[in-house]
């Protein structure tokens, strides 16, 4: 099933017409094929060269009573991958609107055998093997090193990798796949690369166009009466002494709070799991004294406030899960011993102030589980928080904040819109004053002023003036571009993570009056709704943690358990910087065919199923690194807790200037193997992520994915534990990383903290090098730029490497632009 979104758009053109998905995927892939994947070809006149061709196609079939045989269809299916079956298919198939929309030139293209590029993924940045005709630059850190330097030379010294060797492929049972064919099959259902067309080539186009990144658009609900000032952490989530609180709004003012208190005030991370809705019901964490609290908020007005309070004062904190649901109820359950035990909570306003006393005092430790998942479940009682909107993110316009707080602004609640006075709602960022760096994106004073209904505007050289605080110089917000209907709120240019980090991450925009896209900023990952994320201290067994260790593990002149799944030796050095042996196997196995694994009933295949099951693209099987956690003794402080401390180093949102949008950089000079930050977002099954890209396939809203797959060659993985992080309305600073080719100078890597099954894990991004103040972060998404069928919109990639892997496509469509 299509993932790209245009591909989507196509597949919902034709359900329009009454046709089929499963008739509408084979021919497109010719005609995208035949168009050299020129889109707006496609869809013209509302895809009339589309039906067209399929309706030619229905029309050329084999009539209904004689069917194909079944093997021989799926053997056809596999067969596809060999380039001289396709080749001759199409060019046996001239259907009629393709001759008619041929461009010059291509009647006297031929098709170009397949370069030998990894297998495809099926996401950006879902993972996806990266090697992209058989050559790649030099991998490994030491190499990468010796490479870049190279480069500047100008004399880049490629290596030629082999193709991914795949074991056993078997279509349903039928003849083994040549993993060559099959990858083959793939490059050629997407690409017509010209003949003689240089593989790689230095990037010398000039910047035009502003990518196409979709905003994702989230709502930011204000917390009230929580005796917080919202003024400037609107929504936003506070740590004291280490407890985590999450915070729901409410929607008549007063907030209601559940806390859930873990015994433990030392450990390192919580057990809590906060699973936002689709909209942003959970707005807000904080830390009291390693307690996990979740404020919950109240629908009406009547909330006070819900502690569950695990009675054991050992180790372990309490194993919470909090998650989402379309419709926005949020339901506690407690579980212990297997038995569910209630949570509390109301609807419509009747929430007390009950507080639930774990029983247990020993492991297994009590799950306590909070739903914002199907109202009615088994044993548990739902809270509805104030905003309870059945959507999913993108489904509803983000707010935008006015400086005057008597106006008024739409809020959707239980699904309709509402007026909510302005007091009820977040209040303005308002930025201080800043001073810049200087460098590249030095700042230029940015003009201001008063925009109507105390908007901030910017409006070409005028100035731009911070309506309560006039004084402030650098304000950036911007009203511009919003439609009266569509509220947004901005980022505080201080700090966008709204004090949800250790440290405060600023933004800054030297070029325009934009401020970056709203979404709420969580620290750590959140289910969605459908993940199979179990925090459990039970399943950590003792081979799992170094519950007898004391003080700093990485210290010990014997490695203890936790070093086990790293070979018996710590991922880290003392110096909390990432070994570079290790390092440089990460970055390695990346450019390895042989690391990806190819699953035989492939979740992500299987979630995106339209009838015709195509097979594995390939997941790549990656080093794990297992950090120390609550079950051990160890402190807090030890070596082998690096990315659970969250971020530590001064990093910066920026507008880039060529043309990438926002992006992420360092304020401070950064060693190799230094932990940057984690990726988060929401935790989503793959199906879901799939629903969401087949819901919104023409708002050009878009998911930001990563897939969770690093091991999925452990077993026959199910459909709620294959996992993927979306970070397009929950996210943190890592959402603004840019993709780069090969040669980025972050590498992600998994990470184990509370969950021994690999299904959930943490993803790291560790630098590849040392990195200077002021250099954009980047990371290799994997994408493979020739892979139509991708969930999310693929983008004219300006990363700028030498070894850009969409160099060919740059050079393809200016070919074709020029041919017609
Ligand atoms: C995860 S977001 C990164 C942050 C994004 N630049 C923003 O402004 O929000 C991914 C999007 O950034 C843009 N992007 C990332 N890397 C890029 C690159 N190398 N070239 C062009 N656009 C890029 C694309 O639009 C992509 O869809």
């Amino acid at each position: 099933m299509a993932r790209n979104p245009k591909v989507v758009a196509a597949y919902s053109a034709m359900a329009n017409l009454g046709i089929h998905v499963s008739k509408v995927k084979p021919v497109l892939k010719k005609l995208l094929k035949l168009y050299d994947k020129n889109w707006e070809l496609i869809e013209e006149e509302n895809y009339r060269a589309l039906a067209d061709a399929i309706f030619e196609e229905d029309e050329n079939k084999v009539p209904e009573s004689e069917p194909e045989p079944v093997h021989k269809k799926k053997n056809k299916r596999v067969g596809e991958g060999r380039a001289d079956d396709e080749e001759a298919h199409l060019q046996d198939e001239p259907l009629q609107p393709l001759k008619r929309s041929r461009f010059r030139g291509q009647e006297t293209q031929s098709l170009h055998p397949p370069s030998s590029s990894g297998p495809s993924s099926a996401a950006y940045p879902l993972k996806i093997p990266k090697l992209e005709d058989g050559t790649v630059p030099e991998s490994s850190y030491g190499q990468q090193h010796q490479s870049t330097a190279v480069l500047s030379d100008g004399n880049a010294q490629n290596e030629t990798h082999q193709l991914p060797q795949r074991d056993g492929i078997v279509d349903k049972g039928k003849q083994p796949v040549s993993p060559h064919v099959t990858y083959r099959r793939r490059r050629l259902t997407s690409e017509r690369a010209p003949p003689a067309v240089p593989l790689i080539i230095p990037k010398d186009e000039p910047v035009d166009d502003m990518p196409k990144f979709a905003v994702p658009l989230a709502m930011i609900l204000p917390e009230q009466s929580s005796g917080r000032d919202y003024s400037i952490d609107n929504g936003a989530s506070e740590k004291q002494d280490g407890h985590d609180t999450v915070a729901l709004p409410c929607r008549d003012g007063e907030v209601g709070a559940q806390d859930i208190l873990p015994p433990s005030h030392e450990v390192a991370a919580s057990n809590v799991e906060i699973a936002s809705p689709a909209l942003g019901e959970v707005n807000a964490a904080e830390k009291q004294d390693g307690h996990d609290t979740v404020a919950l908020p109240c629908r009406d007005g009547e909330a006070g406030a819900q502690d569950i309070l695990p009675s054991s004062h050992e180790e372990v904190p309490s194993n919470v899960e909090i998650a989402s649901s379309a419709v926005g109820e949020v339901t506690a359950a407690e579980k212990q011993d297997g038995h569910d035990t209630v949570a509390l909570h109301s609807r419509d306003g009747e929430v007390g102030g009950e507080d639930i006393q774990l029983s247990s005092h020993e492991e297994p430790a009590s799950n306590v589980e909070i739903n914002l998942s199907a109202m009615g479940e088994e044993g548990t009682v739902m809270i509805t928080p104030s905003v309870n909107v059945s959507m999913e993110p993108d489904e509803f316009e983000t707010l935008l904040v006015k400086g005057n707080k008597d106006s008024v602004m739409p809020c959707i609640s239980n699904g309709s819109i509402n007026d909510l006075s302005s007091a009820d709602m977040v209040a303005p960022q308002i930025p201080d004053s800043k001073p810049y760096p200087s460098g590249l994106d030095d700042a230029v004073p940015v003009s201001k002023k008063v925009g109507t209904n105390d908007f901030i505007e910017s409006d070409d050289g005028k100035e731009l003036v911070d309506a309560v605080y006039p004084n402030s110089p650098s304000l950036t917000l911007v009203s511009k571009h919003h439609p009266t209907t569509e509220i947004r709120t901005c980022q505080d240019v201080n700090d966008l993570t709204k004090g949800e980090e250790n440290v405060k991450i600023s933004w800054v925009n030297n070029t325009s009056t934009d401020c970056p896209p709203p979404f709420h900023y969580v620290r750590r990952s959140v289910v969605f709704r459908d993940a199979h994320v179990k925090i459990s201290l039970s399943r950590i067994g003792n081979e799992d943690c170094c519950s007898t260790c004391m003080g700093n593990c990485v210290l010990s002149s014997k490695p203890c358990f936790c070093a086990n799944k790293t070979g018996g030796e710590f991922a880290y050095t003392a110096q909390g910087l990432l070994k570079e042996e290790f390092l440089k196997d990460c970055i390695a196995i990346s450019h390895h065919p042989q690391n990806y694994y190819y699953c035989k009933d492939c979740p992500l295949e299987r979630s995106m199923s339209d009838g015709c099951l195509e097979p594995c693209k390939g997941h790549l099987k990656r080093k794990f690194i297992k950090e120390c956690w609550s079950k051990c003794g160890c402190g807090k402080q030890c070596g082998n807790r690096v990315i659970q401390r969250g971020i530590t180093c001064k990093l910066e949102v920026f507008l880039t200037l060529d043309g990438k949008g926002w992006g992420l950089r360092t304020l401070e000079d950064l060693p190799q193997g230094a932990f940057v930050c984690e990726f988060v977002g929401e935790i989503l099954t793959v199906k879901e992520l799939h629903g969401r890209n087949l819901k919104y396939p023409k708002t050009g809203k878009c998911t930001y994915p990563v897939l969770l797959d690093a091991n999925w060659d452990s077993r026959v993985m199910e459909d709620k534990e294959a996992l993927c992080l979306d970070a397009g309305s929950y996210g943190n600073a890592a959402r603004f990383i840019n993709h780069r080719c090969f040669d980025a100078n972050l590498v992600e890597i998994p990470v184990e903290v509370e969950c021994p099954e690999h299904h959930y894990y943490h993803l790291a991004f560790f630098t590849s090098r040392e990195i200077a103040a002021q250099e954009e972060l980047t990371w290799d998404y994997g994408i493979n730029f020739d892979d139509q069928d991708q969930p999310f919109e693929l983008f004219r990639c300006r990363c700028g490497s030498k070894f850009c892997r969409n160099m060919k496509r740059s050079n393809r469509s200016t070919r074709s632009s020029i041919a017609r």
